[in-house]
């Protein structure tokens, strides 16, 4: 069941669409490989993933270096193969359309990438990078322009943002700049791959407050991808947590967070830092406890 208050689920006004009944994205078993390198067998990331995230709802996605977050986020977006399994977005699978549905599709799904100054053209203007996605669907350059002022008023950009290039904006507003253009056509899911990661501690509380103001306001839901516990408990309705191309866990944030269930999240949630050094030391004493129960267990396993 959905985290999100009822209220939040409606989208786009109040006339009710049968697309907008069950979950806005449903991943069922869903297999990803990538071909072998020099005729090896094929190296499966995914390994039958499910999830559902509802309209309005932000779903965690947590999990160490290559556990396949990326790659999840990947498949949505129509860039990674899928081998098996389906993904269903409002209602229509979507795990194998040809480009021009994708590019359709480009208005209701969207991405926010973690490198903030390479995933802007350092060629054009801002005003260049907001316009392009608009001005391909037909809008008219005056509307266009006038999204554009409200697009940086959103992400709270002054309006002479837009004549300058990237390379004037640091990483917190080139990040603020990424998000504007995932906004501009108004998408219902947003796919945000550690979209804070690659900035300061400021930085990341202020790009992750105005997601969430967004949010609020728009109803768009969010696929967030991150290894970072303290910004997924910060950010998301519910967590998924990732290992070996798996979901092993999933539940509200305060749950996962608060009482993890499967060894790997406890472990997870051990190695984050925490300030004090006393908690420091407990944290390493559990951890120990830890490998000491899994290996108990093994062991008993292999008797
Ligand atoms: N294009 C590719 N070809 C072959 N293998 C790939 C490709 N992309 C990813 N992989 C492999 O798939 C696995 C999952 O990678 P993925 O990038 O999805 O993990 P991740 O959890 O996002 O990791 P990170 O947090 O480091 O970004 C890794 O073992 C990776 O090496």
């Amino acid at each position: 069941m959905s985290a999100v208050p009822a209220d939040l689920t409606r989208h786009h006004g109040p006339d009710k669409d049968p697309a907008d009944e069950g979950p806005l994205l449903s991943v069922d078993g869903l297999v990803v490989e990538y071909p072998g390198k020099r005729r090896k067998e094929p190296f499966r990331a995914l390994k039958g993933v499910s999830l559902t995230i509802g309209a309005g709802e932000t779903l965690g996605l947590v999990g160490e270096s290559g556990s396949g977050k990326t790659t999840l986020g990947r498949a949505i977006l129509g860039l990674a193969p899928v081998t098996h399994g389906t993904i269903t977005f409002r209602g229509r699978g979507i795990s194998h359309l040809g480009k021009r549905e994708r590019r359709a599709l480009g208005e209701d799904i969207q991405v926010v990438f973690q490198d903030p100054y390479t995933s802007l053209n350092p060629a054009l203007t801002i005003d260049d990078i907001l316009t392009e996605p608009l001005l391909v669907t037909g809008v008219s350059g005056r509307d266009a322009r006038a999204r554009v002022r409200e697009l940086l008023d959103q992400v709270r950009l002054p309006a002479d943002a837009g004549a300058r290039l990237p390379r004037e904006f640091s990483g917190g507003q080139r990040q603020r700049i990424a998000i504007a253009r995932a906004l501009s056509r108004s998408p219902r899911l947003i796919v945000c791959d550690e979209p804070v990661s690659a900035l300061d501690l400021s930085n990341q509380a202020r790009v992750l407050d105005l997601l969430v103001e967004i949010q609020e306001r728009t109803s768009v839901a969010y696929l967030f991808v991150t290894h970072d516990l303290s910004v997924v408990r910060h950010i998301s309705h519910r967590v998924a947590v990732m290992y070996h191309g798996e979901i092993v866990e999933t539940g509200t944030a305060a749950s996962v967070t608060g009482q993890p269930q499967h060894p790997y999240t406890q472990r997870l949630l051990l190695a984050a830092p925490v300030p004090h050094p006393a908690r420091q030391a407990e944290r390493r004493a559990a951890r120990r406890e830890l490998t000491a129960r899994e290996s108990a267990s093994m062991k008993a396993g292999s008797a």
